[in-house]
């Protein structure tokens, strides 16, 4: 068995609050975000893990996640490597449109193709496939080494850069990651086998609400 690491996606910012298509656009946390950092970070201190070293993105409501986070497992401070290769999907021209409106103008189902589908890019932005085309080697590169080297390693991330890890991680098909929502704030604990598979994973806490 080699080393461990822990995904968890950003608390609720202030776009997810006001139900915008958020991508590389840059809210900061609510205070409901704010409270799920915390129970994402006592639920990992509650399960005794504390890491060596923690990644997040370029975006502020994951950096502060990552924060907060490592306060409840009392590791205020630790090294944390901040990348833009970590941030959400580029939503592009949906970036800053109403989810609803966007609905009311496109149709239902093409806004869930945009959102949800693996390879059909909402326009002028990233599909799934995108994402995870520089999700996945920084990973390899930068992440996995030190997972295997033993480390135990927190991500603090977005829904759909995470999505695009825990597809391969869970080896998911496309049809299955259609239908995957992470919910914020809730840590996904891997433990990998010496072969990079994944030998066993725990979700601490609900991930059923998520949407
Ligand atoms: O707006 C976004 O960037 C993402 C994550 O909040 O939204 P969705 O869940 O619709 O992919």
């Amino acid at each position: 068995m080699s080393g461990t690491l822990v995904l968890v996606r950003h608390g609720q910012s202030e776009w997810n609050l006001k139900n915008l298509f958020t991508g590389w656009r840059d809210p900061d946390l609510t205070a409901l975000g704010v409270e799920e950092a915390n129970a994402g970070g006592k639920a990992l201190a509650d399960y005794g893990i504390t890491f060596d070293i923690a990644f997040t993105s370029a975006l502020t409501r994951a950096q502060k996640t990552c924060d907060i986070i490592l306060e409840n497992v009392g590791q205020a401070g630790l090294e944390t490597i901040r990348n833009e290769a970590l941030n959400e999907r580029d939503y592009g021209d949906l970036s800053g449109l109403n989810k609803d409106d966007a609905r009311a103008k496109w149709g239902e189902d093409q806004v869930h193709i945009w959102r949800r589908s693996y390879d059909v890019p909402p326009p002028g932005g990233e599909s799934l496939r995108d994402t995870g085309a520089r999700v996945w080697p920084y990973y390899l590169t930068e992440i996995l080494p030190r997972v295997l080297a033993g480390q135990k390693v927190l991500v603090a991330a977005h829904g759909n850069s995470l999505r695009a890890l825990v597809m391969v991680l869970d080896r998911l098909s496309k049809e299955e990651i259609l239908k995957l929502n992470l919910a914020t704030g809730v840590p996904m604990v891997y433990k990998l086998n010496a072969d990079s598979t994944v030998a066993s994973k725990d979700v601490l806490g609900d991930m059923s609400n998520a949407h």
